[in-house]
């Protein structure tokens, strides 16, 4: 079996083809996603070539189905363009969470996905509470007071406007935020701080994978969010602990991601790995 590694600012995926994803159980799938007993990864990308336009699947660490995701399109991105499907220009991928429009640009280290646009009615989450919008959403988590702002990228973000970014409080609130009974399908989830109107840095809980260094949707919900409070200007670079994205806003929140691709290895699992295992 057959897995391209790849990161996009250290929010790492391994890459399989559909053919290789159908042998594998849940149970296998998160083995191989485990950094001490796997490969190790922040993900699973399944490509689908059965139609014209590539199609893409996202498989958490914990087994769980993602309907997108930011890094997740730009490394499936540069995967395609890799094996010689696309070229530099640019072309549509599918997702549970809508069609994109992406473009492997500079060499291949580059690479820009026009998103979608960024929702912010709680059902599009989907999440249980009132009303058409959720910008101001009093949330209590480890007995803190926050203020979060719902947003849908495709995938369901909660994202936590703070005076200053305290990391350790996000590895140690995300998954009690991330499982609040108000997200009936989970939730990702930010912490946001506006550092000026082009600038915002933010620390990340991804639902399904934990704690990470960069994400790309995350990005894209957690900009939406400041920009839609007024708090930012149309481009924003959004600072992560694993670098930096370029996120811009046209129309009416239709929101284009730039950020960089980086290849690490190609990788035959050895089945060996399963060994112990009784599925
Ligand atoms: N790392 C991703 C997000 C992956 C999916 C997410 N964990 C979810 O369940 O929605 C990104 O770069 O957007």
């Amino acid at each position: 079996m057959i897995f391209h590694r790849y990161h996009g600012l250290g929010n790492d995926y391994l890459v399989c083809h559909q053919s290789v994803a159908a042998l594998l159980s849940h149970a296998q799938i998160q083995r191989i996603c485990d950094r001490h007993y796997g490969i190790g990864s922040d993900g699973l990308l399944i490509d689908n070539d059965d139609a014209d336009i590539p199609s893409l699947r996202i498989i958490n660490p914990d087994g769980s189905e993602a309907e997108k995701s930011g890094n997740g399109l730009r490394i499936y991105a540069r995967y395609l363009f890799d094996i010689g499907r696309v070229t530099h220009e640019p072309f549509q991928v599918n997702t549970l969470g809508g069609q994109v429009r992406c473009e492997v640009t500079e060499g291949a280290h580059q690479v820009i996905v026009d998103m979608g646009q960024a929702k912010f009615s709680p059902a599009a989450l989907p999440a249980t509470v009132e009303g058409d919008e959720a910008l101001a959403l009093p949330l209590v988590a480890g007995g803190h007071h926050f203020s979060a702002t719902l947003v849908s990228m495709g995938n369901p973000h909660c994202v936590i406007r703070v005076d200053k970014l305290d990391l350790d409080r996000v590895k140690q609130l995300g998954s009690e935020i991330e499982t609040l009974a108000i997200f009936p399908k989970r939730t990702n989830v930010q912490f946001a701080q506006v550092l000026d109107r082009n600038n915002i840095r933010i620390g990340i809980w991804e639902r399904g994978a934990g704690y990470t260094l960069a994400s790309g949707s995350s990005s894209c919900a957690a900009a939406s969010a400041m920009r839609k409070l007024g708090l930012v200007d149309d481009n924003v670079t959004v600072h992560m602990p694993g670098g930096t994205l370029a996120i811009s806003f046209s129309g009416d929140f239709q929101v284009n991601m730039r950020g960089p691709v980086q290849k690490i290895a190609t990788i035959t699992l050895d089945n060996d790995c399963f060994r112990d295992m009784t599925a």
